[in-house]
């Protein structure tokens, strides 16, 4: 029964056959090992000793024939079994060795993995016929997407090299092709566009320009105009290669009148209203410039370079605190400057004298966002009134009703001749900064107006407070404490009081109700002063100006009206 059991094993679980017999006759020694044992011991016998020996016969068999495997099998076939032996009184023990080989690890036989077979087939080679067949059948396979998308993304591929070499390559072939980004370049001239024309009298013109394709070059967010600099931009004459400065105004039409047929004009304030300026261009007879540009049609491209910065603003404390809001349309849209720290310097004050076209500068600057916190005395020498857009005239007005400036118009003619003199110039005074020194000395000033402050409000406590409850003061205030009267406060008439309740709804009021009122209508000296107009003009205000060396610095010597009145090089601009 053991026996029939062990050797059917083998082909059960797969082994191969060398394993199979190996393991078969391993099994048997030890089986016929084991019942030459069991038939030596008359006790696993049932005490029979002739029916062990008959038994003996049995088992012996395959020992009897050791012919080969096939005899083996043949002798102990399963039928064979049946023959069921007379039951003993216990199952005979199991050798350890045969044990440990029944649970060894059972693989499956795989032919593949097996590397020492060896084959000696012979492969015949395939027919044309198969060899076609298999080309079809691969043909016909299914293939994936990307494999089926190769051809079409290798043609856009393709497409977009062409493209792309194409327009690397042309890209300053062609001039006429914008590719620029920018609203301007110094470096560049860049195409604008007319895209408003009108006649202010007989020699001046109204002019608006907008960069081509301007609504694609306000992505980067230019800011052109800011009261921190004074501009202007370059013009070329294409054709006879000549180029002229003119100062844009920020400025742009946002409606004709249908009745006078005068441009709405309005303040470039956002960005979103960049690209876009107008210019006041005074036209010539003999001038060859002037009487082109006035020549120019709507939407007739013109070209710019620039912005060609004239002058810079100076650095001033007060640059980093909140900025003097723009002006506006309107006089009461027009906000309130903010409250800017005492401790600081005043912002400076300046004069501009300005002859024609000359006034352009300081309109460029009162009109731009971010203008000049100081007050600007202007001396604007005309021939005609006409010659002044009403427009313009009427911003003036709300920038002086504001304070920021004042305007003294000289109409001058060959009739009324009405020129600048000596009376109309004042006498330069310091600068209100003028480096670290002046903001030590400023915060030396804040400290003594906190403690004066101090002192006031603790002398109204005791004012108000119950006599039995006298508070300690005297002693939080230093002995040697230099109390300054706020008269003589220099900061006092520039800044509007902090614990004031009433605040201004706009710069009109602020002007009005909280520094007229306090006596401060009187036009502030200047330290600083601009000249602008033509060559004579400023010739006889400030002497000839000399821009001939390497920096492009003016080393021409003061002259004329200003140098009387103790102005020099180092305290005024003269724009050529
Ligand atoms: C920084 C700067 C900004 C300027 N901004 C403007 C502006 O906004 N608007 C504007 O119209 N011009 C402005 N100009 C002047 C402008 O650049 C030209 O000089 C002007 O248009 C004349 O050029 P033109 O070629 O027609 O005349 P030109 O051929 O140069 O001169 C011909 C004749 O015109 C007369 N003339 C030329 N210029 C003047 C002048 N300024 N004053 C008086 N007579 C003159 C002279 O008699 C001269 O002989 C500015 C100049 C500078 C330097």
């Amino acid at each position: 029964m053991h026996q029939f059991r062990l050797l059917t094993r083998p082909s059960v679980v797969g082994l191969n056959s060398k394993v199979s017999l190996n393991l078969y006759l391993r099994v048997n020694a030890l089986r016929f090992k084991s019942d030459s044992n069991t038939t030596d011991n008359p006790e696993n016998n049932g005490g029979n000793p002739d029916e062990g020996s008959e038994k003996t016969k049995d088992s012996n068999l395959p020992i009897n024939r050791p012919e080969g495997f096939h005899d083996l099998t043949e002798k102990f076939n399963p039928d064979l079994s049946s023959k069921v032996s007379k039951p003993s009184s216990g199952l005979p023990a199991m050798d350890p060795l045969l044990q440990t080989l029944m649970t060894k690890t059972k693989t499956e036989y795989n032919p593949v993995t097996n590397k020492q077979q060896e084959g000696y087939e012979f492969k015949a080679p395939k027919s044309p016929k198969q060899l076609y067949k298999e080309k079809l059948a691969e043909k016909a396979r299914p293939k994936s997407k990307l494999y089926k998308m190769l051809p079409s993304l290798l043609i856009c591929g393709g497409l977009c090299w062409g493209i792309f070499t194409y327009k690397y390559m042309t890209k300053d072939s062609n001039p006429n092709i914008d590719n620029d980004s920018e609203l301007l370049r110094e470096d560049k001239f860049l195409p604008y566009m007319v895209s408003f024309k009108h006649k202010i009298n007989d020699d001046h013109y109204l002019i608006e320009l907008t960069r081509k394709n301007r609504a694609e070059k306000l992505i980067h967010n230019e800011q052109l105009f800011n009261g921190e600099r004074l501009w202007s931009i370059e013009i070329m004459q294409p054709d006879i290669n000549i180029v002229r400065n003119y100062t844009p105004l920020p400025m742009y039409v946002a409606g004709i009148d249908p009745n006078t047929k005068e441009p709405h004009l309005r303040l470039v304030k956002e960005l979103e209203e960049e690209g876009k300026f107008i210019l006041i261009v005074k036209r010539y007879n003999e001038g060859e410039f002037s009487r082109w540009l006035t020549n120019r049609n709507l939407l007739d491209e013109i070209k710019i370079r620039g912005p060609i910065v004239e002058y810079k603003m100076p650095f001033h404390p007060l640059n980093r605190y909140e900025e003097r809001p723009q002006m506006s349309n309107t006089l009461s849209s027009i906000k309130p400057d903010p409250t800017w720290p005492e401790n600081i310097p005043k912002p400076e004050n300046y004069v501009f004298y300005g002859a024609g076209t000359g006034i352009l500068p300081v309109l460029q600057l009162i009109y731009s966002p971010n203008p000049p916190r100081g007050f600007i005395d202007i001396w604007y020498s005309l021939k005609d009134e006409s010659e002044l857009l009403p427009q313009i005239k009427t911003l003036n007005f709300f920038a002086e009703k504001c304070g920021r400036v004042k305007f003294h118009y000289l109409l001058s003619n060959d009739k009324n001749p009405n020129h600048l003199n000596k009376s109309n110039i004042g006498n330069p005074t310091l600068p209100y900064f003028t480096g670290g020194w002046d903001l030590r000395m400023s915060e030396e000033v804040f400290k003594e107006k906190l403690l004066r402050e101090k002192k006031a409000e603790i002398q109204r406590q005791m004012e108000t407070a119950n006599s039995s409850t006298p508070i300690a003061v005297e002693s939080s205030i230093p002995k040697d404490t230099v109390i300054i009267d706020s008269t003589t406060d220099a900061q006092s008439n520039y800044i509007q009081p902090s614990d004031s309740k009433i605040k201004p709804e706009n710069a009109y009021q602020q002007w009005t109700f909280f520094r007229k009122a306090r006596g401060d209508s009187t036009t502030p000296p200047p330290s600083f002063a601009f000249i602008c107009g033509p060559e004579k003009y400023i010739a006889d205000v400030s002497g000839k100006p000399d821009l001939n060396n390497l920096e492009k610095k003016d080393n021409g010597p003061i002259g004329g009206l200003l140098k009387d009145k103790g102005w020099d090089l180092s305290n005024i601009k003269r724009l050529q």
